[in-house]
């Protein structure tokens, strides 16, 4: 009666086998029992999540025999056989990782007269060598080949993004089991691939072809422009928690994450990685990095934390989720741009695999563009000096990642974009991407990222599309059989997916170096040619913009220095600051109210250092790169640059705190031999031995309470303890010193101190200094008081303490004469030179001056009565309106702007305004400033302006 008894039995053994009550689809359906016929070879394209192994996995059972399945990873492989485990499948695998006993089993089952394994799943690699060729031999003869089916099909074609070269040789296995049905699955399949699929695998004809759309109705695509927006770890945070449908009032710790699903975060490096991590959870959302570098047992326990609900979201590069079958993923996000369109749509396509409405996310940078740009157009130039190689492979690569550009640069329906790519028609998106909802608004901010482009680079640097192009018509020899883009360093089959991350991030981390390498002895070879009259991007000199954020940026007192050449140091200051900052603070960054503002300021002095101390343009240059490797080499040696410690004044514990927790440091501090200034810091009560250049000076206190003066950064104390009790009984961070001022640069006077992390901080008061009057009022107040509290002020910058315990009139009225000294400077005007006790008097760095006082009268508890909650409040709002203009360079200088946001908070506490939130008069005060002034260039303006 049944006309097709193959459907029957494929319903059968879905819902007694594997437990579905229906196919997910017709198309699923369909291919299964054609499958199950196995009359014909087949292919099957349908996106990830679609249910595609069920296709092979139930016509493997149902048929007597085995079926020898191709996956390209370990991993995946693993995935698959416990998969199959749980729902008793007989199911065996052959891989480098088998001890040899097991090997022995597995192959004594397979040579047996009547094999109990019905699915064997094998590397390419595995497929290729001798035993396993015998072994196919045998079953052959024995009639007993059931399938042989290839996984990720796609590797086979060097115009996947995936392509491995050992999946060519597939095409020798099949030819010696033609008559066996060889069914080939992918996820992604352009039409060249498919070709390449049924040609390479040696398909018989008439294939037939199950394809689904590439389009998932349910997933929502958009892309961000990282450049525009102005916080992107809150905009992060906001996009993840909308996609997981956490509300206002909900309590984070109370969510049941199995419930609300979870999301995947793409980052390129391991690095970026941990810092999105620990920036979510610094943000209340619980998130871990996984990664290459964090070694096995962690990243399995990341993954099961993940997989289990423990963790909603993981922040991973992209080894992460091959094979990982989640189905509530409500998110995934790219942080960085990724390499190609057909890799952007699988790893997006993890999300929503159970249907339901789901978020992908892609934050876009040019430079991040620029930087994969050139590290496709390397692996081309690497394929050249390749001989027998094609190059189809890498045109692949190139023409996959300019369909990504372009999907976003031409901004068109995210969908479409994609299905175009795969040769799908485009699909009804039906308002399921960002550009299909509001097209005006995609387009406007494209364009306001082009204007930014525009406006602040120097084309010449934008290699972007261009290098792709410039490759392609160079028509590189490559080689591709043996080294295609994964093929040539890496052991496929043999390592497993992470190794082959770990090792492709190493080879991309030389690439970028090689690539710094390049463009400097370009720019090099640039200057020397137009030595004269140019400077190195070959420009004239010409005039600084409105926004030009340079000091003294009109100067041409340094012969062939332009003011874009100056930019362009300035930036890699700024960069290697940002770096440098980032590595130390990056769990708690968003608290600072300083985050964007500090790191520039900073590279603004020392461009402005290094330009006023040279006579030429190449002097200047090489101060720079000096100034930049030397950040570096903190950077990567886990320490904070001295410039900007004092912008973490406030977070800082007293020594004294961390000296009474930690026994170590002490007996080092006191038998340090390099602490020359003790003696003389006690006699004269000052601290900053260091002078204006010395970063940092912490007053640093023995046990008893004594001033150590510059002692501690000599300590030559490494990384001490991991958080030290206080006596309020909070932990203190872990604190590095270096151990001698010279040991990482030029900068004699550089002290690094870097505390991880941070105990709370009350971020705006590095933006208040109290004027005289305020000071004069809290006088009173302070001095001998019972207080539990010594407040700090570092230029600019003050912070509240725990009690350090000094209760000695001496050293209380040494620390005033100090704090006496810090208030003259507190001016923030003085010039260099201007104060005695400095020994160096390098230019312009006055305002960078830090000097510590812990007892500086105006500081004590009366002052931070002072900057209330109110204030700080006002000030917040301050902050944020006028960091903007800040960073767009529309103060002549750091100290006006710290002043201006003193006077505007000020304003804005005393009251008098229209009705209306704190936060929207701080907004309305901050146009009307900019309204009236494109660049502030004094205080008497603001007072104006304030009235
Ligand atoms: N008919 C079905 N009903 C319910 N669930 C199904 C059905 N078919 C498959 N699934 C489930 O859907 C999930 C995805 O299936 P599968 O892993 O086969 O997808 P895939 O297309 O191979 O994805 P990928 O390309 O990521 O490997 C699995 O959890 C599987 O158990
Ligand atoms: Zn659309």
């Amino acid at each position: 009666m049944n006309a097709n008894p193959e459907a029957k039995q494929a319903e059968e053994l879905m819902k007694s086998v594997f437990q579905h009550d229906s196919f997910r689809s017709e198309l699923q359906k369909q291919a299964t029992e054609t499958v199950l016929k196995g009359q014909v070879d087949v292919f099957i394209s349908m996106p990830t999540g679609a249910g595609k192994s069920l296709c092979y996995q139930l016509p493997s059972i149902a048929r007597d025999g085995v079926s020898i399945v191709i996956s390209p990873l370990i991993a995946l492989i693993q995935d698959q056989v416990e998969h199959l485990d749980i729902l008793h499948i007989p199911v065996e695998t052959l891989n480098s990782k088998l001890t040899p006993k097991e090997r022995q089993r597995v192959l004594q089952d397979l040579n047996s007269s009547k094999p109990r394994t019905k699915l064997l799943y094998i590397t390419p690699e595995q497929a290729a060598t001798p035993t396993f060729q015998a072994l196919a031999d045998t079953l052959q003869s024995r009639h007993l080949l059931s399938y042989l089916i290839v996984d990720e099909a796609h590797c086979v074609s060097q115009w996947g993004h995936d392509f491995r070269p050992d999946y060519l040789k597939l095409g020798r296995l099949r030819k010696k089991i033609p008559m066996v049905p060889c069914i080939a699955l992918t996820a992604t399949a352009t039409p060249h691939v498919v070709d390449d699929i049924i040609s390479s695998l040696k398909l018989r004809h008439p294939v037939a072809k199950f394809k689904s759309s590439c389009f998932r109705p349910n997933l929502f695509y958009d892309v961000k422009f990282m450049d525009i927006i102005e916080d992107p770890y809150l905009n992060l945070k906001e996009f993840a928690l909308r996609a997981l449908h956490v509300t206002a009032g909900e309590n984070i710790k109370d969510v049941d994450w199995n419930e609300k699903g979870c999301g995947i975060i793409y980052c390129r490096k391991r690095e970026a990685c941990t810092e999105v991590a620990s920036r979510l959870v610094s943000k209340g959302i619980p998130a871990k990095a996984y990664h290459a570098g964090l070694g096995l047992g962690v990243r399995s326990n990341v993954q099961s934390d993940w997989m289990e609900g423990r963790v909603p979201v993981i922040a991973a590069t992209v080894s992460f989720g091959m094979g990982v079958d989640k189905a509530n993923v409500r998110f995934v996000v790219h942080w960085n741009v990724p390499k190609s369109m057909a890799g952007y749509y699988q790893e997006s396509g993890r999300a929503g695999r159970d249907g339901q409405q789901s978020y992908c996310r892609l934050y876009y940078t040019k430079q991040e563009r620029d930087t994969i740009a050139f590290l496709i157009k390397k692996d081309c130039m690497r394929g050249r000096s390749k001989k027998n190689g094609k190059i189809e492979h890498n045109k692949s690569s190139m023409e996959s990642f300019e369909r990504l550009v372009k999907m976003v640069e031409e901004p068109q329906c995210r969908h479409s974009a994609i299905a175009k790519y795969f040769g799908d028609s485009p699909p009804n998106c039906d308002r399921s991407c960002d550009y299909c909802r509001n097209p005006i608004a995609v387009e406007q901010e494209w364009e306001q990222v082009q204007r930014g482009i525009c406006a602040n680079s120097n084309p010449k640097r934008h290699l972007g599309r261009t290098a792709i192009a410039a490759a392609d018509n160079d028509e590189p020899d490559m080689e591709l059989y043996g080294g295609g883009k994964k093929g040539a360093k890496l052991e496929w089959g043999t390592t497993d997916n992470d190794d082959d991350e770990g090792k492709a991030r190493e080879r991309e981390e030389r690439e970028l170096d090689r690539e710094k390498k390049h463009r400097h002895s370009m720019i090099m070879s640039e200057f020397k040619k137009r030595r004269g009259s140019k400077d190195i991007t070959g420009d004239i000199w010409e005039p600084p913009s409105d926004s030009c954020p340079l000091r003294d940026a009109a100067s041409q007192r340094v012969a062939r220095l332009t003011v874009k050449t100056r930019e362009h140091c300035l930036q890699l200051l700024e960069d290697a600051f940002k770096a440098n900052f980032r590595c130390h603070h990056c769990g708690d960054l968003d608290k600072m109210a300083a985050i964007d503002y500090e790191p520039r300021a900073c590279a603004i002095d020392e461009e402005h250092a290094a330009f006023k101390t040279s006579k030429q343009s190449t002097l200047y240059k090489a101060a720079v790169m000096r100034k930049v490797n030397e950040i570096k080499n903190l950077t990567n040696s886990h320490r904070l640059h001295s410039a900007l410690v004092p912008k973490f004044a406030s977070l800082l514990t007293p020594a004294s705190q961390l000296l009474k927790g930690n026994r170590q440091c002490q007996d080092e501090c006191q038998g340090q031999s390099e602490c020359q200034g003790q003696d003389e810091c006690q006699s004269s009560g000052e601290t900053n031995h260091q002078g204006e250049n010395s970063g940092a000076v912490t007053p640093v206190e023995d046990s008893s309470g004594q001033e150590c003066g510059r002692g501690l950064p000599n300590m030559g104390v490494s990384p001490v303890s991991d958080g030290v009790k206080t006596e309020n009984g909070s932990t203190v961070p872990r604190l590095f010193y270096s151990s001698t001022l010279t040991d990482y640069g030029a900068d004699k006077a550089d002290i690094s101190l870097v505390l991880l992390p941070r105990p709370p901080a009350p971020k705006i008061k590095y933006f208040f200094e109290c004027d005289t009057s305020d000071a004069d009022k809290v006088k009173d107040q302070s001095p001998g008081s019972d207080t539990k509290q010594d407040s700090v002020i570092t230029s600019g910058t003050k912070r509240t303490f725990p009690d350090s315990g000094d209760s000695q009139p001496e050293n209380s009225t040494k620390r005033r004469k100090l704090g006496e000294n810090v208030a003259s400077q507190e001016k923030l005007t003085t010039k260099a030179g201007d104060s005695g006790h400095r020994s160096t008097a390098q230019p312009d760095n006055s305002n960078r001056s830090r000097v510590v006082n812990s007892h500086d009268p105006r500081l004590n508890s009366g002052a931070t009565k002072h900057t209330d909650a109110e204030l700080k409040q006002a000030a917040d709002f301050v902050i944020r309106y006028l960091m903007p203009h800040y960073k767009e360079g529309r103060f002549v200088s750091k100290d006006l702007f710290k002043s201006t946001a003193r006077l505007l908070s000020h304003k804005l506490r005393a009251g008098g305004f229209p009705p209306g939130s704190l936060k929207q008069n701080a907004k309305n005060l901050v146009k009307k400033l900019f309204h009236v002034h494109k660049k502030v260039t004094s205080e008497t303006e603001v007072k104006a302006i304030l009235g």
